[in-house]
């Protein structure tokens, strides 16, 4: 091969191609799919990715230039991620570059110089020594060795350097210089034995503990830390120093493989034996896994039903088959309950990808998973890309949460990229939840035809009951206008308030969520819980500040802030809001001595606090979790016997017609907290809106009944999963700009749509329709300057919506870009914000 195909990354839509690039001699054997490369581009020099390799350019050879260089000696990237990302950018509208580079782990992305070495306790035959024209020889001085000096020198030994590194006799690091893990280690590297031997004759006899080093040294001529040198030869670090000055050794910092569970015990778990519906629900996910069938998976539990030991053991099955597997789960929920499971179950085989990690850690859990060393990859979103090569299964737990849709470019969705990986490697996909995303219910149950969630056929399997027959907690609603009417202005209902009591005269653990979300942005009575909601579009109207008015941010609609209620005329209508510090207060004063722990998003900044708050919670060191969204997830507490939700309604203001179906999930699952064990539960949940159908199927845990109406009301607005949306935002210094611009993409997609004869009713025929909402001023108006407005463009049926937003865009972008406006584009948005 003498051309390369190269992805640079600048992520704009001009450099959005693949450029050619010969590839030098030296370089030979070196450039793969997937390799990291350095090129010249113009005056510039860019790095890039390899995306294909041919014979022959379009263009003369002579014209092109040479790769300058390899970055890694293996290529981080397989050709089937090279291909997933591609799949990625048509999908999520983005260029190829946002794709690729996000399936790489941050700390390779800098320029830090590659060193291969040997690994521990690596060996080589005589022949294989004789033939590496001295590579070995060089590499066996224990030295790390730069990479792009072995290329230089060794041109010929790139093949057999590479099947090394694969083999994991070669090792290759890069130095991370990373401060939050902060563990380099000083590290002596010996010269080699001979030197060595002779130089113990000329040290001076009174020198002793140098003699004794350096005769050490020869007889282990391996690299090694300063500080365990100095233990073994019972000498210190200034003695090794004074040898350094004599020219017997080198010391050097080396950042060391980070394990951020090397200190940690895991007591190992077997097989649980199944329940009888357990057993049930694994049996179709092991016949997918025997057959290396892709097929797709939704495991509805209720909260408490077991679904993490389905997990566990498919995934045995899964490494039993030789194959690996992905276990994604919420950011939030990656704690040590989590991970301790995975890791009991199956130790060192687990590797963990978490935001929580430094880069360097992330690198080094990323690295044991593409040299073979883990074969269960368990993390946060981005864990969907972990370089394993022969995926077997895919877990996705929760796989309602948003947090699996990334909120930047590329804007992808984490369960849709699994199933198409599964769909690559012949992987079996389970997406478990007690509260599914209406899209992945639809998909899996077709309840009335017509969907567009774009997920395929998925299988649906039911876990109805809890384990061991355990009851699922009571619930009660309090209507907190009630309340306020019998003249208890505090922040607890009287149930509420003798349930706390009583669970701490029990000594038993209370766990309660402020619900924050939405706050300050809507305008609700609190003598009858009416919010101001938009005619045309089923959603709250956002107040604004600025001008007193309150406004849809879906189609633009507006009116003047309310002074008495619409609706009984109290005076009591104004902003809504508290935090959790106020809570704590209140309970502070109310039950004096409670012990609470308060878990927010500033009490758990620290590295590591997050887990040690809920140890402390766990060891009943409190009697009350408070929290926002953070304590309604994965949480399994024994003495956990009530749970009260503050609040409840506060969410479902939200300007997004996924509000309810949030809440509603919500609410779910942190009622799932309560009664998980012996005690029984009960959960009490404080609303405004008591009737509200968000609120009132959390009572029943009737989930079918709620999702049911649910998709009834989406399907009449023609909201996904029966429709699919779009969204383009465009910002500028300038709102005119904006206006003319935003205009401009609303109308020329409006008459390519009309071109197409594709009509703008969603009526209840089903048929095809496209419609353009907007230009509007975005729900966050203003952000660094900047103004934004925002286009909703939805769609049904057999619509190249994709196609015809990028058309258009192109159409615009010279006068945006000329002009300074930022546009990014949301493919099936999961915020509405
Ligand atoms: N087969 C079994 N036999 C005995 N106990 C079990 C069995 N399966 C699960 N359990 C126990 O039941 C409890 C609930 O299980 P688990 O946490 O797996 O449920 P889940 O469905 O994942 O819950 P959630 O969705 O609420 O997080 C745990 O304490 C678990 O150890
Ligand atoms: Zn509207």
């Amino acid at each position: 091969m003498t051309i390369a195909r190269v992805i640079v990354d600048v992520p704009s839509r001009d450099t959005d191609r693949a450029f050619d690039y010969t590839i030098p001699e030296r370089l030979q054997g070196w450039v793969e799919i997937g390799s990291r490369v350095a090129v010249p581009f113009g005056p510039r020099k860019l790095q890039g990715i390899v995306i294909g390799l041919a014979e022959d350019a379009d263009v003369e050879l002579a014209k092109l230039k040479p790769i300058e260089e390899v970055l890694d000696a293996l290529p981080p990237l397989s050709p089937e991620l090279v291909e997933l990302g591609e799949w990625m950018s048509r999908r999520w509208l983005c260029p190829l570059t946002v794709s690729l580079q996000a399936m790489l782990p941050a700390a390779l992305k800098g320029r830090s110089e590659k060193y291969v070495f040997p690994a521990a306790g690596a060996q080589w035959s005589d022949e294989e020594t004789a033939r590496s024209g001295g590579l070995l020889l060089a590499l066996r001085k224990g030295k790390p060795l730069k990479l792009a000096m072995l290329l230089q020198q060794y041109p010929e030994q790139g093949a057999a350097l590479k099947r090394w590194l694969r083999q994991g006799r070669l090792e290759e690091r890069q130095r991370v210089e990373d401060k939050s893990s902060g563990k380099t280690v000083y590290t002596v590297f010996p010269a080699d034995a001979e030197t060595l031997l002779k130089a113990v004759e000329e040290i001076p006899a009174r020198a002793s503990k140098q003699r004794e080093v350096v005769r050490y040294l020869a007889e282990n001529n391996d690299p090694i830390a300063v500080a365990r040198l100095a233990a073994e030869a019972s000498t210190t670090s200034a003695t090794i120093r004074s040898l350094e000055e004599r020219g017997l050794l080198e010391i050097r910092s080396v950042t060391e493989e980070r394990d951020p569970y090397a200190d940690r015990d895991f007591t190992a778990s077997n097989p649980m034996v199944l329940t009888p519906k357990q057993a049930t629900a694994l049996a179709p996910i092991v016949d997918a896994l025997n057959e290396r069938s892709s097929e797709a998976f939704l495991l509805h539990g209720v909260t408490g039903s077991g679904k993490t030991e389905v997990y566990l053991q498919a995934i045995q099955r899964c490494l039993e088959l030789g194959r690996e597997a992905i276990v994604l789960v919420p950011e939030i929920a990656l704690t040590a309950q989590l991970v301790e499971r995975f890791k009991s179950r199956f130790g060192a085989l687990v590797a963990v990808l978490h935001s929580r990690l430094s880069n360097g850690e992330r690198y080094d859990e990323w690295r044991k998973i593409r040299e073979g060393r883990a074969q269960v990859a368990v993390g946060a979103r981005s864990a969907i890309f972990a370089p394993f090569s022969s995926i077997g299964l895919i877990v996705i737990d929760e796989e309602h949460e948003t947090s699996y849709k990334q909120e930047e470019s590329p804007r992808y969705h984490a369960r849709e990229v699994a199933i198409e990986r599964a769909r690559l490697h012949g992987a079996a996909v389970v997406l478990g939840s007690a509260t599914p995303a209406l899209e992945t219910y639809e998909a899996a149950a077709h309840t009335r035809g017509g969907s567009q969630s774009g997920l395929g056929k998925i299988g649906y399997i039911g876990l109805p009951e809890r384990v061991a027959n355990r009851p699922l907690p009571g619930v009660q609603i309090v209507d907190m206008r009630e309340e306020l009417k019998l003249g208890n202005r505090a922040m607890f209902s009287r149930s509420l308030a003798a349930a706390i009591k009583d669970r701490l005269e029990k000594q038993e653990q209370i766990v309660l969520l402020l619900n924050r979300r939405g706050y300050a942005t809507f305008v609700m009575c609190r003598s009858c819980g009416y919010t101001a909601a938009c005619p045309h579009c089923e959603i709250s109207l956002t107040y604004h500040r600025g001008s007193s008015n309150l406004r849809c941010h879906y189609c633009g609609y507006s009116e003047a802030e309310p002074k008495t209620c619409p609706s009984c005329e109290s005076p009591h209508i104004r902003f809504f809001g508290t935090g959790t510090q106020k809570v704590e207060e209140a309970l502070a004063e109310a039950f004096p001595g409670i012990r609470v722990i308060r878990m927010d998003v500033d009490t758990t900044t620290e590295k590591g606090s997050h887990e040690r708050w809920l140890t402390e919670f766990r060891e009943r060191r409190a009697d009350v979790l408070l929290g926002t969204q953070m304590v309604a997830k994965g949480l399994d507490f024994p003495y956990v016997t009530l749970v009260g939700v503050l609040a409840a309604d506060s969410a479902l203001r939200l300007p997004d017609f996924r509000a309810p179906e949030r809440t509603f999930q919500l609410l779910t699952q942190v009622a799932g907290r309560a009664g998980r064990h012996e005690l029984p539960g009960e959960v009490i949940i404080q609303t405004y809106d008591p009737e509200h159908e968000s609120i009132t199927s959390v009572q029943g845990h009737d989930y079918q009944g709620f999702v049911e109406r649910a998709l009834l009301l989406r399907k009449q607005l023609g909201y996904p999963p029966y429709g699919r949306l779009i969204g383009v935002t465009f910002s500028h210094e300038s709102a005119a700009m904006l206006l003319s611009i935003g205009g401009q993409f609303a109308s020329g997609l409006r008459e390519r749509a009309m071109e197409l004869g594709i009509r703008k009713e969603f009526d209840s025929t089903g048929a095809s329709a496209l419609e353009v909402l907007g230009p509007v001023s975005s729900p966050i108006a203003r952000l660094k300057d900047r103004y934004r407005f925002q286009c909703m463009v939805k769609y049904r049926g057999d619509v190249d919506a994709s196609l015809l937003v990028s058309r258009v865009l192109g159409e615009i972008g010279e006068a945006a870009k000329r002009g300074g406006v930022q546009i990014s584009v949301d493919v099936d948005p999961q915020m509405m914000l």
